[in-house]
Order: structure tokens, then C-alpha cells, then sequence
């Protein structure tokens, strides 16, 4: 779907992102930018984003953030990425988002995870400075192919950042390719975060046959869910895992093009949405990586309404309470739920006639 058919309501829709890979979210300018910054790598523009109509296995999905990782390796390239996805996602409409990434140490540039995550937040605070009309905060990510170890290192660093960053580091994600590791061996890291007061997202079923490990995950419980595709009986799940899902009340973290991109899904009409929205459990959309995706958040939501026919309320509504899932404090609960209200008649273009 090219930009301008994306439906005006969808873009000026105030819209809440709760899964965003800083990696996977890199736009085309800014991947130009990268390569002319380092034109020895050799890298090519089709090897960084899937376009329309295409698809890859997931396995080539994570080919794409290797060479991404080789692209952005210095902290320069680190505040650069940040402050333009942030300044992207809030020109689409974004007006709260919570960035996920994973620290990276890289030798040969000097960047350690700690700068890393220092830059992110650098990043963050300068778009705030400059007003750019959106509220990030930032959840550190494990990445499940390095093992226990790294994964309690992150831990600590987040715990650290958590205390020190004024409340924009709010939380961990627990990602990468979900073929590789299993999360009992990040059980007690994982623990030990929620027990300082770490918010958790995990990526859960991302693929079939983890139902055991999101079991095990889940009697943690996690404070949200990404993906869980294959957690509904209708995906091949089980009853019981729904179960403790609707217990817990754990909000999910749905990637509509992600998962059709990356195949797990087979097309947009199967996307187990539907499943989780018909049941009335928070459901909220979400990019995953809208760079190698190649969408963006408006696209999302006109998919999801077009797919599964919803109305322009229920669409107003599904932005809405995608605030309840939020990391962030009540109180900016409560400003965002005002933003909501003062912008809907803009967005419905209700003039002061129409209620006479
Ligand atoms: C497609 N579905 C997915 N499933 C699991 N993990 C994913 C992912 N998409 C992205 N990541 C995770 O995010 C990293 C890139 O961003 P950062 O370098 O952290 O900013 C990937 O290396 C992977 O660990
Ligand atoms: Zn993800």
C-alpha cells in the first residue's frame, strides 16, 4: 500500500505505539543517510526493508537486522536512527510510544550497551526539547539468542535506568528469533526484573510450538504480550493458555503486517485479531518494524479496520484504549485520554453546527 491511500482519518487518528523495534523502524531516508554515511559495507537498499506484495520467512526477516546492525554500529548513527523514527512516528499521528531496543556492544567503534542506551535517551530528550509533539519512553530489550547471562546484565542495566532516566526507561522486551533459546533458561532474569519494578513485554508464540515456554512465561505474568499468534485454540494454541491470558488480563501487541510479511500469518483476514477483539480483550495495533515492513501506524489501523470491518468509532475507540496498556504513570494516562478528547472532533470533522 503506497502512502497517499491511507485514508486522511487514519493519519490525523491520535495513535498510541507500543511495539517498535528501533532497528526494524529505520525509513528509507534515513537507511540513505547510513549508506552514504559507510559506502565500503556494499549494502543495497532491498537488503534493509521488505516492500508490497512481498514476503519473507522469518528466518530472512532476521538476515534484514543483521544488516541493519552493520549499518547503525556508532552512537552518532544510534542518536541519528532514534531522533528521525521518533520524528517519523509522530508524523504519523503517533502521540505516545514506547521504543524497544536491544543494547549492543561494538567493539571497534567504541559503543558499549550502556552508551547505547544513554543515546537512545539522548535521543529522546532532544526531540522533547525541540517540541516535537509526542511522548517516548524507552523498554530495553533481551535479546533471547544470547543466553542467560547477557540477559541478566540487561536486566541490571535497565534497573539502573529505570532509577536514573526520569521515567523514560519503563521496562524490558524479551525478543529475537523465536526459533533460538528457550525462555526457561531467562526465567529468573526476567524475574528478578519484574521484582524491581521493570514493566515486561514478551514476545510470546511468535511461532508454533512454544506453547510449553509461553506457559512457563506466562505465570509470571507478563504486563503485555507481543504477537501471540499461536496462542488461541483457533491458531492451534490451547483454551487453558487463553485462560491465564484473560486472568492476568494481559493486553497484546498485534503486528498485522509483521506477521503476514514474516509469514506467520497467511493473510490479513487470518490474523488472530480478530480473536482477541471479538473476545473484548485488549487488543492493540502495532508496526513491529515499520522500516523493514515498509508501513507505518495509520497503515495498520486502515488495514485492521478494512480487514475486519470496523467503523470509524470502533477504530477511535480500539486508539483510545490502547492507552490502558500503556508503561508510563496514571497521570499521563489521564493526559493522554484529554489529548483524545480535545482532537476527536478534528479528526471526525464535527463543526459546531453538526450538534445544533
Ligand atoms: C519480526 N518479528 C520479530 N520477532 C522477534 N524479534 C524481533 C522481531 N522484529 C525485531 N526483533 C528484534 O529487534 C531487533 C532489531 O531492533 P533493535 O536492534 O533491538 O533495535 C532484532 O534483532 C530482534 O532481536
Ligand atoms: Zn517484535
Amino acid at each position: 500500500m503506497m502512502d497517499n491511500e491511507v485514508d486522511v482519518f487514519y493519519r490525523e487518528l491520535p495513535k498510541v505505539e507500543l511495539h517498535a523495534h528501533l532497528n526494524g523502524s529505520v525509513s528509507c531516508p534515513t537507511i540513505e543517510k547510513l549508506i552514504s554515511r559507510k559506502p565500503h559495507l556494499n549494502i543495497g537498499h532491498g537488503m534493509t526493508a521488505i516492500g508490497k506484495g512481498q514476503r519473507r520467512t522469518l528466518d530472512e526477516c532476521f538476515q534484514v537486522f543483521k544488516v541493519i546492525h552493520q549499518l547503525v554500529d556508532t552512537e552518532e548513527d544510534i542518536l541519528m536512527v532514534a531522533t528521525d523514527v521518533i520524528k517519523e512516528f509522530a508524523a504519523d499521528g503517533v502521540k505516545y510510544l514506547e521504543l524497544r531496543s536491544t543494547p549492543r556492544e561494538e567493539k571497534h567503534t567504541g559503543l558499549t550497551k550502556k552508551s547505547y542506551i544513554e543515546t537512545v535517551i539522548k535521543a529522546i530528550k532532544q526531540c522533547k526539547s525541540e517540541g516535537v509533539d509526542i511522548d517516548v519512553r524507552f523498554l530495553v530489550a533481551i535479546d533471547r539468542r544470547n543466553g542467560t547471562e547477557v540477559a541478566m546484565e540487561t536486566v541490571k542495566l535497565a534497573e539502573d535506568f529505570m532509577l536514573s532516566s526520569d521515567g523514560l526507561v519503563l521496562g524490558l522486551d524479551l525478543s529475537g528469533d523465536p526459533t533460538v533459546g528457550h525462555g526457561k533458561d531467562l526465567l529468573p532474569a526476567l524475574q528478578k526484573a519484574k521484582n524491581c519494578g521493570l514493566k515486561l513485554s514478551l514476545h510470546l508464540s511468535e511461532v508454533p510450538s512454544q506453547l510449553e515456554e509461553s506457559d512457563l512465561l506466562l505465570d509470571l505474568p507478563p504486563d503485555r504480550i507481543g504477537h501471540g499468534t499461536f496462542l488461541h485454540p483457533a491458531m492451534g494454541g490451547s483454551q487453558g493458555i487463553v485462560d491465564k491470558v484473560v486472568k492476568h488480563n494481559i493486553p497484546l501487541e498485534l503486528c498485522l503486517t509483521s506477521n503476514v510479511k514474516g509469514q506467520t500469518v497467511a493473510r490479513y483476514s487470518d490474523h488472530h485479531f480478530k480473536h482477541w477483539y471479538q473476545m473484548g480483550h485488549p487488543s492493540v495495533i502495532c508496526t513491529d518494524d515499520k522500516g523493514v515492513f515498509s508501513t507505518d501506524l495509520s497503515q495498520e489501523y486502515q488495514l485492521a479496520a478494512s480487514t475486519f470491518d470496523l467503523s470509524r468509532e470502533a477504530v477511535w475507540k480500539l486508539s483510545h484504549d490502547a492507552i490502558d496498556c500503556i508503561f508510563a504513570p496514571d497521570t499521563v494516562k489521564q493526559q493522554l485520554k484529554q489529548k483524545w478528547i480535545y482532537l476527536k472532533p478534528q479528526v471526525f470533522h464535527y463543526r459546531e453546527t453538526d450538534s445544533l
